[in-house]
């Protein structure tokens, strides 16, 4: 009996606190060995990872996969395959753009049910904080879901059963119920009344290019919905998580009110590192998200606090649709972007590579800290013995074009397409199996899981 399924050989691998040369030894699906050497029986299979680098597989806590019933913008099976080929293991799936919206324990089931066999990575899901549904709240934390987002500002979307922004009242008594369910709440912080009233502002008075519709969403906007939250978690208790954060400002206040004690985590995304709100003008809607990308001093001050470690997690933001959404005038287009497949490799490329950024800092973003904070450490998020074997192994050495053709999504829209990438995702490998290669592409077969918030950590939620 060989002692391991598999050996990853020679790999630098990218551990908590340093880079080391390391073999990595995997038996049913979980890193049993790290070493030097591993002396393997004859016949074990090997992966030959000299001169590359091995990460901890990206887990990606902000993607929106749109089904059920949306599946049409983007599924289970296009949207995991192109995270697969990004690196990406484990994913944690939004509550809203599919319907209906995870709010209730019914809507749970059924996102449930359109993803399993579907994908190619292991998953685990958002409930929604919406008004009215507080008392779904227990329900969906008892049914697995990591935490709860919601939103200050208007998402979108069209219909009837469709997710909506709170409102204060809901808000707080929300955050009252979180806490004591003990999950976080994941927050869109923009201020509904300032972005609606400049974007009211802006369409009357026929502004309507990519820098209108920026201005109409400024940083007083995601400052003033911070503070409001900040003052709620400190009343009731409830631990936040601050997604898509774009300005250094905010991060200034969030930093603040960690060193008072709050529980609080802040998140950014690739497209603020890696694009500037000249990019998104050339680019067009293409790159319309909200929060908006800001100017290239605001790009380079996130870059600052990001090497300073005030950023906890990095995550996609993907959120895809049809490629005629993001086509025509710009206010009137989809705001989300297309993103999740190239997140790795632009934090790698343009955090280690072209900045020096170390790699066990940028690590703990992509996975060890959405890992922990939601739950799901310490089977995800790190490169350790017990841990499940959910790998990345990097090119650090290489560059290509991203061409459309390269992207896994049901839509083949990004605002990368065409732009250098200064490092390649090489194999991905989800518990101890393959399941992308450079050469091959992804492997037929989805075999990803639902992960659920592990008891196994502190004693549980509630602990
Ligand atoms: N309805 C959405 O998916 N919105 C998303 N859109 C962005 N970020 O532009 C988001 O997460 O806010
Ligand atoms: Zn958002
Ligand atoms: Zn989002």
């Amino acid at each position: 009996m060989n002692a391991w399924d598999l050996v990853i050989r020679k790999g630098n691998v990218v551990l908590r606190d340093r880079v080391e040369q390391l073999d990595i030894g995997i038996r049913d699906g979980k890193i049993t060995a790290l070493g030097e050497h591993l002396i393997c029986p004859e016949h074990t299979p090997v992966f030959d990872a000299e001169h590359l680098h091995v990460m901890p597989g990206m887990v990606d806590a902000h993607v929106h996969f749109n089904e059920p019933a949306l599946g049409h913008w983007e599924g289970f099976r296009t949207g995991s395959a192109s995270l697969a080929a990004g690196g990406c293991t484990t994913y944690i799936d939004m509550p809203l753009n599919g319907v209906p919206p995870t709010v209730r324990v019914s809507a749970l089931e059924a996102k449930l049910a359109a993803a399993r066999g579907e994908s190619h990575v292991d998953y685990a899901l958002w409930g929604g904080l919406v008004p009215g549904n507080r008392e779904e709240l227990r329900g969906l934390a008892d049914a697995g879901v990591i935490g709860f987002k919601a939103f200050m500002s208007n998402p979108g979307g069209e219909g009837e059963d469709i997710f909506r922004e709170v409102d204060d009242t809901t808000l707080f008594e929300g955050m009252q119920e979180i806490a004591k369910l003990g999950l976080v709440l994941a927050l869109h912080a923009e201020s509904e009344d300032i972005v609606s009233k400049l974007g009211d502002e802006a369409r009357q008075a026929g502004r309507s290019g990519a820098l209108d519709f920026i201005a109409t969403r400024p940083v007083e906007a995601e400052v003033e919905a911070v503070r409001r939250a900040l003052t709620y978690a400190e009343q009731t208790g409830c631990k936040l998580h601050f997604v898509h954060i774009s300005s250094g400002e905010a991060v200034d206040i969030i930093t603040e009110a960690k060193a008072k004690g709050l529980d609080v985590t802040v998140e950014t995304c690739p497209h603020y590192l890696a694009l500037t709100s000249e990019d998104v003008a050339r680019i067009g809607p293409v790159a319309k998200c909200a929060p908006p990308i800001r100017s290239a001093q605001h790009n380079e001050r996130l870059w600052a606090l990001l090497a300073a470690g005030r950023f906890d997690i990095i995550a996609s933001d993907h959120s895809p649709s049809p490629t005629s959404m993001k086509e025509g005038a710009f206010f009137d287009a989809w705001g989300g972007i297309s993103g999740a497949q190239s997140s790795l490799e632009l934090l790698v490329g343009e955090g280690y590579v072209r900045r020096g950024i170390p790699l066990p800092l940028l690590a703990k973003m992509l996975a060890l800290e959405p890992a922990r904070r939601f739950g799901l450490h310490p089977r995800k998020g790190e490169i350790a013995v017990g841990a499940d074997a959910d790998l990345a192994v990097v090119n650090v050495g290489t560059s290509y074009t991203l061409q459309a053709g390269d992207l896994l999504y049901r839509h083949k829209h990004s605002p990368y397409v065409g732009r250098e990438m200064l490092c390649r995702v090489q194999a991905t490998f989800m518990r101890g199996k393959q399941v992308y290669d450079e050469g091959t592409g992804v492997t037929p077969e989805p075999g990803g899981d639902w992960v659920q918030y592990s008891t196994a950590i502190g004693g549980g939620r509630h602990g």
